[in-house]
């Protein structure tokens, strides 16, 4: 190969959350190079480790043109709480919190293995709701643990920041289409009359969910008792107030005074992560962020980035809305770099968003996702659709293929549905004159992908 080939050569690498099997196949088929077991109820949500092994043997019989490597999460936070008799909670010592983590790493690589990649998996450890010196604490344990265990000693170590926006958040909360779907994700406790925010949780009760995943109520209005029997309010619960979950404001955690992830927050986290010996680190967004629509990158308002997110709206109009612009983003690859870690994009990341950051952050090593490569599944019996929410949804490899770089065959993608929003042919020509190497197809409800005519 030749001096300007080898110049030139990239080891970007799409990873793609999975929940099974089937849709790890998926994955690697549709170019995915970093296959995260994850459970998608929550952003960083806990698998079993049976449900690993399962994966990893997937991968292993599936045939990969490049190599692959396996990841799971060992959680979103790594707190561990005391619950009194009257409901609240004191943290229990650091030292406990520091031994489950490492406890879980162990566990998770081992549950990887080495067969698929010689050198083991990534445990990515979230470190959501906390202080950077107690963040860097946690990754440090688990980096420490990881280097003695024998032949998973080169496991790597990611560690995961979730970005916000508060502002955004604040705005967006209380829409229905919000509130129905963190009921269904059970991101919601009870409260008291006069809690700003607090809904009547009956009202969203078909939202709500029985252990096998079926609606556990339908269109039928239960009363407390009922709610209380479900284990949708804790015994003893006579009203049936609640309000959703907030997201760890990072101000509370010294990350940054601001509302918005910024770039002090971002070298808080950066910095943290590499002075714990980690290997990488991922900018997420919680699973609040991700129901509302807001996701890490935002186009809007760039000079650079054609603005696609605003012909992305929901059935209700709700508009794709977004945290960091591309010199934020710029900032943190490039600080990763400094500290020799690797730089991970996530946090609904869809087609057209990567398509353009593979291209216009060259540097950045891996992109994320699961939000934007699932469809609704098929039943093949009666060929109708599954639910749509975001645990009922499968990854597809037409989908994955969208967000795959551009070297290893990545293309655009589009849901079909954004053809009729006004404007958007306009934005697309722009789009593929700044970028003619691109082809677009748009994606049916299923995934299946048609040439952009
Ligand atoms: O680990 C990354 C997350 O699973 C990304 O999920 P998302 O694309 O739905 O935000």
């Amino acid at each position: 190969m030749g001096g300007t080939d080898s110049a030139n050569r990239t080891d970007r690498r799409l990873l793609v959350s999975v929940f099974g099997p089937q849709e790890a196949r998926e994955a690697v088929l549709g170019g995915a190079r970093i296959i995260d077991s994850e459970d998608p109820r929550s952003a960083l949500g806990t698998i079993k480790p049976r449900r690993i092994m399962d994966i990893a043997d997937a991968v292993l019989a599936v045939h990969r043109p490049l190599p692959v490597q396996l990841s799971t999460n060992i959680g979103e936070d790594q707190l561990l709480f005391r619950r009194a008799p009257n409901g609240l909670a004191i943290a229990k010592s650091g030292y406990e919190q520091l031994g489950k983590s490492a406890q879980a790493a162990l566990g998770v690589a081992a549950a990887m293995g080495t067969r698929v990649h010689p050198a083991g998996g990534i445990v990515k450890v979230g470190v959501d709701g906390m202080r950077a010196e107690q963040a860097a604490e946690v990754i440090a344990e688990v980096v420490a643990t990881l280097r003695r265990a024998g032949d998973l000693s080169h496991t790597r170590v990611m560690a995961v920041l979730f970005a916000q926006d508060l502002e955004l958040w604040a705005a967006r909360r209380a829409l229905p289409q919000v509130r129905r779907a963190l009921v269904g994700l059970g991101e919601y406790h009870p409260c008291a009359p006069g809690t700003p925010g607090a809904f009547d949780l009956a009202d969203f009760a078909g939202a709500l969910l029985d252990e096998d995943g079926s609606p556990a109520f339908g269109s039928y209005r239960p009363d407390a008792a009922e709610l209380v029997a479900a284990g949708a309010l804790p015994p003893g619960s006579t009203d049936t107030l609640v309000a959703v979950t907030e997201p760890f404001a990072h101000a509370d955690h010294g990350l940054t005074p601001g509302p918005r992830t910024d770039r002090r927050a971002i070298a808080a986290m950066v910095e943290a992560a590499a002075a714990a010996g980690a290997d990488s680190i991922m900018l997420d967004t919680s699973i609040l962020l991700k129901v509302a629509r807001i996701g890490l990158i935002s186009t809007a308002g760039s000079t650079e980035l054609v603005d696609l997110d605003r012909h992305d709206r929901d059935a209700h109009g709700l508009v794709r809305s977004g945290i960091l612009g591309l010199d934020e983003i710029r900032f943190f690859v490039e600080l990763c770099h400094a500290h020799d870690l690797e730089a991970n994009l996530a946090g609904s990341v869809q087609s057209h968003q990567a398509q353009q950051v593979w291209r216009l952050v060259p540097e950045v090593d891996q992109l994320s996702a699961r939000g934007g490569v699932v469809a609704p599944a098929r039943d093949p019996h009666t060929g109708r659709a599954g639910r749509g929410t975001r645990h009922d949804r499968v990854v597809r490899r037409t989908l994955v293929s969208g967000l795959v770089p551009p070297e290893q065959g990545g293309r655009l993608v589009l849901p079909a549905r954004m053809a009729d929003s006004p404007g958007l042919r306009e934005d697309l020509d722009t789009l593929l004159k700044l970028h003619p190497d691109l082809t677009a197809y748009q994606a049916g409800a299923y995934g299946e992908l048609t040439p952009w005519e």
